[in-house]
């Protein structure tokens, strides 16, 4: 298994705005998703998303900027090298501009205007929860086609 991270830029408190990439490489390419990628070898998962971001989006973080949200677990029980935890977290503070990349481009979305039909099956049932405050922990099983979820549990305080 490995670990990833997410990162969910956010304008407002509670969020009224998110700035969303659409993935144009790799793993979930062609969805709206936060920033993120795999945490490396002897990295924290804080270190390693203020790296992907910039990387991702241009925008620059320091850790501090970081709240974290939360960690989710993902796993595909016919391709089990897929599985993969990821650590969530929201930034309301960043330094630049978003800017398209190689592997993501970025577009702003209004809260009540966010394309769940175009992001992970998963992210209805608990984004919305993280942008009125709470943080999530819990696990997503997928079906064979690594697109619908066969079964979650998510639990928020
Ligand atoms: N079901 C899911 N719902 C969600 O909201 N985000 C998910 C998700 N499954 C994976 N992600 C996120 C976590 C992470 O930010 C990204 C996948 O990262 P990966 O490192 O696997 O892919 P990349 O192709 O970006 O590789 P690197 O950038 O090279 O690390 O997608």
């Amino acid at each position: 298994m490995y670990s990833t991270t997410l990162c969910l830029p956010v304008q407002g408190k509670p969020a009224e705005r998110i700035l969303l990439g659409m993935k144009k490489t790799g793993f979930g390419c062609g969805k709206y998703n936060g920033f993120g990628g795999k945490i490396e070898d002897g990295e924290t998962p804080a270190a390693a998303a203020v790296r992907e971001l910039a990387e991702e989006c241009g925008l620059k973080v320091q850790e501090s900027d970081l709240e974290d949200v939360g960690k989710l677990m993902f796993s595909f029980p016919d391709k089990p090298e897929l599985e993969h935890d990821v650590y969530v977290y929201i930034v309301r503070n960043w330094q630049g501009e978003p800017e398209e990349t190689t592997e993501m481009k970025p577009v702003w979305f209004d809260v009540p205007d966010i394309p769940y039909k175009e992001m992970w099956a998963d992210d209805s049932y608990w984004l919305p929860a993280v942008l009125k405050g709470k943080k999530v922990t819990g696990s997503v099983v997928f079906s064979e086609d690594q697109e619908a979820v066969d079964y979650i549990s998510i639990r928020t305080v």
